[in-house]
């Protein structure tokens, strides 16, 4: 292990060097890799996170579609869009940028996107493969997290990971994953009585909660591995982590920041998890 501070920004950086050769390799056989994003609205985050995709898609030499859709557009206008995505040869990653307005179902989304192209793995499909221990496309953020603590040389081994936070998108498939890698697991939430108590026994801990500065030093055993999921936007306008990183920093092993964390770790694997749909389509076309 190098430092304290694991620096998911330089570890993101050596993925996507990865994803870039892979890239390369498959364009070599005629292949060139396509993410397609939708956003619909206008919201100024969204809007600076598909920017940030798109500009990562094309650096690693992959094909980049963006569709952006009017904030009063219709369910069955999203749905029609994703079923031409679908069926169209040059793309092999879908991604609806969530959150969607509210007159669209986002389940109802999330399932017609077809399992091959799910890069996010929000699919029921994804969902389910993950759980039953099946290859499928793994959500990006708690895959991220799994690369950090691979490559940070944190061994989860017969350890107590416990996350903090029940999503379907990081809380529970992270669940999934410290689980495969033979740690013994707890999930905690809002409803979790005594949640100190339970944080305290964590070898790994893994906040996920959306509540600025949450998780304080009363939450931390000396020593534990403690990983920032929050990304929340501060009245100061910067963005904090779920974690009060300057009062926990002391008890813990090593710890991500916020920014300059998971965030970034989270766009490189799904360039990766697009990478490896198109390295799948093509093998399954000859
Ligand atoms: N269908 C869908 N898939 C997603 O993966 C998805 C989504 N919807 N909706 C929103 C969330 C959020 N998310 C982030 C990705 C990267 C950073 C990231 O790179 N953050 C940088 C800083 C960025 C900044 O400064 O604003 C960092 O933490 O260092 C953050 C947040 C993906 N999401």
């Amino acid at each position: 292990m190098e430092g304290k501070i694991i620096d998911g920004k330089e570890i993101s950086r050596q993925v996507k060097e990865e994803v870039k050769s892979g890239v390369e390799r498959l364009k070599a056989e005629g292949m060139t890799p396509g993410l397609a994003v939708i956003l619909v609205g206008d919201d100024p985050a969204s809007a600076a996170y598909v920017g940030s995709k798109e500009r990562t898609t094309k650096a690693l030499g992959m094909h980049s579609e963006v569709i952006r859709m009017d904030r009063e557009t219709s369910e069955s206008a999203l749905l029609d869009e994703i079923t031409r995505l679908n069926g169209d040869p040059a793309i092999h990653g879908i991604l609806v940028q969530l959150p969607l307005p509210e007159q669209i179902d986002e389940q109802r989304v999330i399932a017609a996107i077809h399992p091959d192209k799910d890069v996010d793995g929000f699919h029921p499909e994804n969902a389910g493969r993950l759980m039953a221990g099946m290859d499928g496309f793994v959500p990006c953020t708690p895959l991220g997290i799994m690369v950090m603590l691979e490559r940070s040389g944190v061994d989860l081994n017969g350890k107590h990971a416990v996350v903090v936070g029940r999503s379907n998108i990081v809380g529970k498939p992270m669940a999934m994953l410290l689980l495969q890698a033979n740690a013994t697991v707890t999930i905690c939430h809002s409803r979790t009585e005594d949640l100190p108590a339970i944080t305290r026994q964590a070898d790994v801990l893994v906040a996920a909660v959306g509540r600025e500065g949450m998780i304080g030093p009363e939450h931390v055993k000396d020593g534990a591995v403690v990983i920032d999921v929050g990304i929340n936007r501060g009245e100061d306008g910067k963005l904090h982590g779920d974690v009060d990183f300057e009062r926990v920093l002391p008890a813990a092993s090593s710890i991500t920041p916020v920014p300059g964390g998971v965030g970034p770790m989270t766009i490189a694997m799904l360039m990766s998890n697009t990478l490896k749909s198109a390295g799948k389509a093509l093998r399954e076309s000859r």
